[in-house]
């Protein structure tokens, strides 16, 4: 529930990428990643999710080193829909929701009524359950996007890693989702690229630049006019909506 990088150091090659970053998630937080392309976003998620090893630091899952932890125990935990997102092309829309519940049952376990019901409740919540049977390569790519994070849901992890979940989202779907991710009883790590949804659906924000983590707070003490001049070199105007409450960022070119 409490995922957490300590002095998280990732290299790839001689090339430092994340360079010392510490960040807790708390149980139930929405944290959202955000800095510029090549920022470190996507390879702190991966970090986060085991699927790399730290150069130095650690990362850890309620205080358990998750670079210890069996790939399945992890994959009941945690569940990671990452950037671009793909699966093999000849397999519906349910096959693929269907893959995340595989972590929970043994080789011996038949599929019960219990992981129809998690799986069909994955795809109503992503608003696909018409489609359960179209195949995956026809699908548009805000639908992939959707049908992943059905299968995450599936996962029913305590821990929710998201890469750029909205990128190729409608708006509806955009606020939908980020909502959904938002109301869920999980810890959620997500990246984003954009700073007014980051401050309507996240408790916490985090960023990164060049590999470093430069802010950690909630959306007020971390998303200033100063911040997102020096972190993006944007000139940006940053006042309370009048009309939710939430920080509204407004770009100044
Ligand atoms: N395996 C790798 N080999 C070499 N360089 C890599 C590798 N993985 C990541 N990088 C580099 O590390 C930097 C950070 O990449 P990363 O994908 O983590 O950034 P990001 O913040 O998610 O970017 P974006 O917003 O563009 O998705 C980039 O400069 C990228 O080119």
């Amino acid at each position: 529930m409490t995922l957490s990088a300590r002095s998280v150091v990732w290299k790839a090659g001689r090339k430092i990428i994340v360079d010392g970053v510490t960040l807790k998630a708390a149980p139930g937080t929405t944290l959202g990643l955000l800095g510029p392309n090549g920022s470190g976003k996507s390879s702190l998620i991966r970090l986060l999710a085991g699927l790399r090893a730290p150069a130095a630091g650690a990362v850890e899952l309620d205080g358990a080193a998750v670079g210890r932890m069996s790939r399945r125990r992890l994959a009941q935990r945690i569940a990671l829909v990452e950037q671009h997102a793909t699966t093999e092309a000849n397999v519906t829309v349910l096959d693929v929701v269907r893959l995340g519940r595989i972590p929970h049952r043994s080789p011996l376990s038949p599929w019960t009524r219990a992981d129809d019901e998690i799986v069909e409740r994955a795809l109503a919540r992503v608003e696909l359950a018409d489609r359960q049977g179209q195949l995956w390569h026809t699908l548009s790519g805000g639908e992939r996007q959707r049908v992943h994070l059905a299968r995450a849901l599936a996962q029913e992890p305590t821990d929710l890693l998201l890469d750029e979940p909205t990128n190729h989202l409608d708006i509806q779907h955009q606020l939908e989702i980020l909502k959904l991710v938002a109301e869920l009883p999980v810890t959620t790590v997500l990246a984003l690229h954009d700073l007014n949804l980051a401050a309507m659906f996240c408790n916490r924000l985090a960023i990164l630049k060049e590999g470093r983590l430069v802010a950690e707070g909630t959306p007020e003490e971390v998303l200033s006019e100063a911040m997102i001049a020096s972190v993006f070199g944007v000139r940006a105007h940053v006042a309370p909506s009048p009309l939710h409450g939430r920080l509204h960022v407004q770009y100044l070119v």
